[in-house]
């Protein structure tokens, strides 16, 4: 089964930059479920369909006979990831708003792609690794020994 863990949703930083308006801010007081991959498989029943999209997980049930493009393609989506179909769909911002409704967790960090995951990483850091950290320091060492070196020139020659 899944596992509860309770925390303020920083975790789902490497998600915020897609155009799912819910993630941070209307989620930040509820306690977060993770799912497996696997679990969400098995909810692919026209009596309990659950999807993914952008590492968000919804229980898309009560939604199979309300939804405008039809049951039968969510369906055909029911248990797995929909974030391509759904955004080769180009649905509107309405249509995006609507997902807070179906919402009931997030996708595990261990099954979530690795472009998510790494993204995770590198926004949730403080950037301390980043190559111009050390780049910058290095460059103006190396002018300044240049200097130092043409200073100690100028004042040997008579
Ligand atoms: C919970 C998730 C979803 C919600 C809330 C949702 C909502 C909507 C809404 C409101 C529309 C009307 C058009 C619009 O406003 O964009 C729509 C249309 C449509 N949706 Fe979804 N949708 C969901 C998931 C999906 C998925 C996974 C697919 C998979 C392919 C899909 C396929 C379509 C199609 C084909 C249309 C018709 C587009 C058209 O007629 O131009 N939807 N959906």
């Amino acid at each position: 089964m899944s596992e509860e863990i309770k925390d303020n949703m920083t975790n789902t930083n490497g998600a915020d930059n897609v155009d799912v308006t819910h993630t941070a801010a209307e989620t930040a007081d509820r306690d977060v479920t993770y799912y497996t991959l696997e679990e969400v498989k098995t909810h692919n029943k026209r009596t309990d369909a659950w999807l993914i999209i952008h590492d968000k997980v919804y229980n898309i049930t009560s939604f199979l006979a309300e939804h405008p493009g039809g049951e039968d393609v969510l369906m055909a989506q029911a248990g797995t990831d929909a974030t391509v179909n759904f955004e080769d769909v180009g649905h509107s911002k309405d249509a995006r708003a609507m997902l807070i409704n179906y919402y009931i967790g997030e996708l595990k960090m261990d099954d979530r792609k690795d472009g998510a995951k790494e993204e995770f990483i590198t926004t949730s850091g403080d950037g301390s690794s980043s190559w111009t950290t050390w780049l910058i320091p290095a460059i103006v060492a190396v002018v300044v020994g240049i200097m130092y070196r043409y200073y100690m020139q100028e004042r040997k020659s008579p």
